[in-house]
């Protein structure tokens, strides 16, 4: 059976929760009395189904219902799992907790959003303490995996144990907090990083906007894939987290913090501290944890150059930086150098098939820029369609090989844009890529007769191009050749 979700408070958190058990499958009742919360939680909404579902490989179920409730009776009454996220304030929190638990199920789990409460702080005065969790999100709540799943010794530990099963049914990461704390883990950790940027803006040291460049140009991104003490078990080189205390200890003395309330760093903290690090990591080398971390690096840097944002939008501009080279059309043109990317390799330890699309495809629009169908060509309304593309696979590369193609302009005639790209490492020829595109009008999405310039380049193109050798394996079906 369908199980239900009671929402309790529909602001940012609370809407990101409503989408996250949607989207998997939950029906959701929402109780705000805030009238623009159904606006809201619908807008959230939309952002999640575009987002959510993509991060998945596989179909995700299909959508529950969302009802909004008058009432918190009505919102909470045969639910099976009631999350509260309304403001930060104990008062209101507990109040609330006394109301919900006035006509929810004995059975039923209640999850609190709270940044920083113990769950014995929110326990107190409720009819069954027992009953509430502190199960703390991040936001959004519908992409980010990870709740804080924080228990007091009230909760019973088959409660405990339930609310993680449902938390991961829900596609969540639930760690579980060894013991209440105010703030519980990440807030702590979050909390340190704001209130020295607090410092640092009020001293007049930084804008928002540079620390905001310090996070994420650098220790942001390395943060997302091995957090803190695994990035520096490598930062203290072969010799890992032994030696990054012996080197950085000694600067907890220095005025490096205005949070100056440190721990000593004495023979047992650092005994506790690098025990726990070979725990962690030390079924690895550090040479290996170094290339795992530059796989990551790279493939989070490419994203977020997809994304033209951060420090991809940085890559960006660096590339575009570069000098175009002066393209002679005299035989085919080396429209592309680069090198094989880490992200491009697959389980065989090469580059794996879609990227040779991926490469001629970039091969195809260099050369769409080299005749003038550049970005305000095609933000003015025409460009060209790919209609039919034939890849050979001829010989293996493998990441960071150093690889050009060459492009041959086949047919430049009317609609038509017939070209054929040969990838090289070397002298090696790696793979061809041939494809058909027809010029189109993005209004009508019809194929349309260009004109101008872009007709009289590519004209230019095809006649010179007209001149070179057919190229061997132009016009192949698939397994003409194969033995
Ligand atoms: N915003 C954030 O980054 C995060 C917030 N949290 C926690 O989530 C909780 C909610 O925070 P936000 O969503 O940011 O706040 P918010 O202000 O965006 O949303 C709170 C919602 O609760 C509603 N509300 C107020 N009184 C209510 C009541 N008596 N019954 C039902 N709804 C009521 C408000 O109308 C509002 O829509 C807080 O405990 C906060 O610490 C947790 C993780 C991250
Ligand atoms: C700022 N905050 C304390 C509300 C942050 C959180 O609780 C978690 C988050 O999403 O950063």
């Amino acid at each position: 059976m369908t199980k239900t979700a009671a929402i309790i408070g529909g602001g940012v958190i609370g809407g990101g929760w409503a989408a996250r058990f949607l989207l998997m499958g939950w029906n959701v009742r929402v109780f705000d009395p805030d009238p623009e919360a159904e606006r809201k939680i619908t807008e959230v909404l939309e952002n999640a189904r575009a987002a959510m579902p993509g991060l998945s490989d596989r179909m995700l179920p299909d959508e529950g219902a969302l009802s909004f409730c008058s009432s918190i009776s009505s919102a909470v009454k045969g639910a099976d799992w009631i999350q509260e996220s309304v403001p930060e304030r104990q008062e209101l929190k507990r109040t609330l907790f006394q109301k919900i638990q006035a006509h929810c199920d004995d059975n039923a789990i209640i999850g609190s959003s709270t940044s920083g409460f113990m769950p014995s702080t929110l326990q107190k005065g409720a009819t069954r303490g027992s009953q509430i969790v502190v199960t703390h999100p991040f936001n959004p709540v519908y992409l980010l995996p990870l709740v804080e799943l924080v228990a007091s010794p009230a909760n019973p530990p088959d409660l405990v144990e339930r609310a993680e099963e449902t938390l991961r049914s829900i596609g969540m990461y639930p760690l579980k907090v060894r013991a209440e704390i105010d703030g519980h883990i990440a807030d702590r950790l979050l909390e340190a990083v704001w209130r020295e940027a607090l410092w640092l803006v009020k001293d007049g040291i930084a804008t928002t906007a540079e620390i905001d460049e310090a996070i994420r140009m650098g220790f942001g991104l390395r943060w997302a894939q091995m957090g803190l003490f695994e990035t520096y078990r490598i930062a203290g080189g072969e010799a890992g987290m032994a030696q990054f205390l012996a080197q950085f200890g000694p600067c907890l003395k220095l005025p490096w913090t205005k949070l100056t309330d440190v721990p000593d760093l004495s023979e047992a903290l650092i005994e506790k501290i690098t025990s726990q690090s070979d725990e962690q990591s030390g079924a690895h080398s550090i040479r290996e944890l170094e290339r795992q971390r530059d796989t990551n690096l790279v493939a989070m840097m490419r994203a977020l150059k997809w994304a033209d944002w951060g420090a991809g939008a940085h890559l960006n501009i660096v590339d575009a930086a570069q000098p175009a080279p002066a393209w002679d059309i005299s035989k085919p043109i080396r429209i592309i150098q680069r090198a094989v990317p880490l992200d491009w390799t697959d389980y065989n330890g090469h580059m794996t098939e879609a990227r040779y699309l991926h490469a001629f495809a970039e091969a195809t629009d260099r050369f769409m820029e080299f005749i003038g169908c550049d970005s305000d060509y095609i933000a003015a309304g025409q460009s060209f369609f790919t209609v039919e593309t034939h890849i050979r696979h001829l010989d293996e590369v493998l990441a960071g090989a150093k690889i050009h193609i060459d492009t041959q302009c086949l047919v430049g005639k009317g609609k038509k844009m017939h070209l054929f790209h040969r990838m090289y490492e070397g002298d090696r020829l790696l793979a061809t890529g041939e494809h058909m595109l027809l010029h189109v009008s993005l209004e009508t999405r019809r194929s349309v007769l260009p004109t101008g310039a872009i007709k009289e380049k590519l004209e230019q193109i095809a006649q010179a191009h007209a001149a070179l050798p057919w190229p061997d394996g132009a016009g192949r079906a698939v397994g003409q050749g194969a033995k």
